[in-house]
C-alpha cells in the first residue's frame, strides 16, 4: 500500500498539452479509474506514474519518495510498480511459472522463496497448477491472468492497469473484473485502471478521475461522478443522461417545458441552469413533463423511448417496459434530477 501523489504535473509535446497541470492524491489502497475521452491524457498520466514518460513540470511521489520532478527522475524498472498492459507482453518461451517469476529472478530471489511467491500469485488469479503449461497453450482469459499474476510478484504496491481488458470479450471481462476485485481486496494495492469501458470503471473503481484536455474535472467517488459530476462535460460524459436546458427557482426546484420539479444541486442558485435526467429516474405517468414519442428502440431489458419535450424545450431517453408508437403524447414524471448552472 503506496499513497501517489501528483504535484502540478504537465506534459507537454511540442506546442500541444498532454497534461496541464494535474494535482491528485491518490490514498494508500485506493482503486482509481481513469475516464475521458480519447486523447484526454489518461495513458500519459499513467506513463507518467509508471515512469515511461518525463513530466514538463510538476512532480510524481510514491509516499513520501519523489520519482519524478526537481532534477528527480527514478528509472522504471525502480519503481517497483507492477504494470498490466492491453497486450500481456508475456514471453512465448518460457512457459507460466518462468513468466510469472521473471520479476523474481531479476531480483535475485532465492529459487524456493520465489517458487512459492509463484505459487501464491498464481492461486489467487486462479491457475492453481498451470505452472508449467506453455504460453501458446492458453486462452487469452489465462494469459491475462499470467501477465496479473506476474504484476503481483514484482510490486511494491502499486499496480497500473492500462486497458487490460479490451482484447477479451464480454462475457471473459465480466469474469476479470469480479478478479480484479478480488485482487484489490487482497493485496490492498494502489490501483491506477484506465479504461474506456465505463460500466467497468463504476464497477471496480473506489474513486473515479473524470478527464478531459488533459486537466481532471472530478475527482470522487463512482455514485458522486454519476449522481453529482461537477459540471456539464463530466455530466455529458459519465453514464446515460438527458442534459436539459431549465431555469432554476430560488427554492431548489427547476423549471422546464412549463412544469416545475425539485432537483438537487450542489449549492442553492437560480437562473439559467442545466438539469441532468437520468433515463432511469424518469417514468411515463399521468402528470409530469408534457412531451412526444420520437422514436422506441428494443435494448433488452427495456424500450429506449426518445422523446420531444413541448415547446421544443429538448430532447429526453426514458427507459420504458414496454414500446410506444411514434407520435404519441405523454408525461414524464421526474424521480430524481441534478441541476447546474449554466
Ligand atoms: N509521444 C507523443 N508525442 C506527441 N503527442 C502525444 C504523444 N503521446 C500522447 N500525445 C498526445 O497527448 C494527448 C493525450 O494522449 P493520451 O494517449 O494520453 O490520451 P488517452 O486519453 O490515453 O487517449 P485514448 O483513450 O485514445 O488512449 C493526445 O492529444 C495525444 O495525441
Amino acid at each position: 500500500m503506496t499513497a501517489i501523489r501528483l504535484d502540478r504535473l504537465t506534459r507537454r509535446f511540442g506546442s500541444s498539452v498532454a497534461l496541464d497541470s494535474v494535482s491528485l492524491d491518490l490514498q494508500p489502497g485506493s482503486f482509481t479509474a481513469l475516464l475521458g475521452p480519447s486523447g484526454c491524457g489518461k495513458t500519459t498520466l499513467l506513463r507518467l506514474i509508471a515512469g515511461f514518460e518525463t513530466p514538463s513540470e510538476g512532480s510524481v511521489w510514491f509516499g513520501d519518495r519523489m520519482m519524478a520532478g526537481d532534477q528527480v527522475l527514478v528509472a522504471p524498472e525502480q519503481r517497483g510498480i507492477g504494470i498490466v498492459f492491453q497486450s500481456y507482453a508475456l514471453w512465448p518461451h518460457l512457459d507460466v511459472a518462468g513468466n510469472v517469476g521473471y520479476p523474481l529472478r531479476m531480483r535475485g530471489t532465492a529459487r524456493s522463496a520465489a517458487n512459492r511467491q509463484v505459487d501464491e500469485v498464481l492461486e489467487i488469479v486462479g491457475l492453481t497448477g498451470f505452472g508449467a503449461r506453455r504460453i501458446d497453450e492458453l486462452s487469452g482469459g489465462q494469459r491475462q491472468r499470467v501477465a496479473l499474476a506476474r504484476c503481483l510478484v514484482g510490486n511494491n504496491g502499486i499496480i497500473l492497469f492500462d486497458e487490460p481488458l479490451a482484447n477479451l470479450d464480454m462475457h471473459l471481462r465480466a469474469t476479470m473484473v469480479d478478479v480484479f476485485r478480488d485482487i484489490h481486496q487482497r493485496t490492498k494495492a494502489t490501483i491506477v485502471y484506465v479504461t474506456h469501458d465505463q460500466a467497468e470503471a463504476l464497477a471496480l473503481a473506489d474513486k473515479v478521475a473524470v478527464m478531459e484536455r488533459g486537466r481532471v474535472l472530478q475527482y470522487a467517488a463512482p455514485t458522486a461522478v454519476y449522481h453529482q459530476p461537477a459540471d456539464m462535460a463530466v455530466a455529458r460524459f459519465v453514464g446515460r443522461g438527458n442534459l436539459v436546458p431549465a431555469v432554476a427557482q430560488v427554492d431548489g426546484s427547476v423549471l422546464l417545458a412549463g412544469h416545475r420539479f425539485q432537483a438537487r444541486a450542489s449549492e442553492a442558485f437560480s437562473g439559467p441552469a442545466h438539469v441532468l435526467l437520468r433515463p432511469e429516474a424518469l417514468r411515463l405517468g399521468e402528470e409530469g413533463l408534457p412531451a412526444r414519442v420520437m422514436s422506441s428502440t428494443y435494448r433488452g431489458p427495456v424500450h429506449e423511448l426518445r422523446l420531444s419535450l413541448t415547446g421544443e424545450a429538448g430532447e429526453l431517453v426514458v427507459d420504458h417496459p414496454a414500446p410506444v408508437a411514434s407520435g404519441t403524447d405523454v408525461r414524464v414524471a421526474v424521480a430524481d434530477a441534478w441541476a447546474m448552472p449554466g
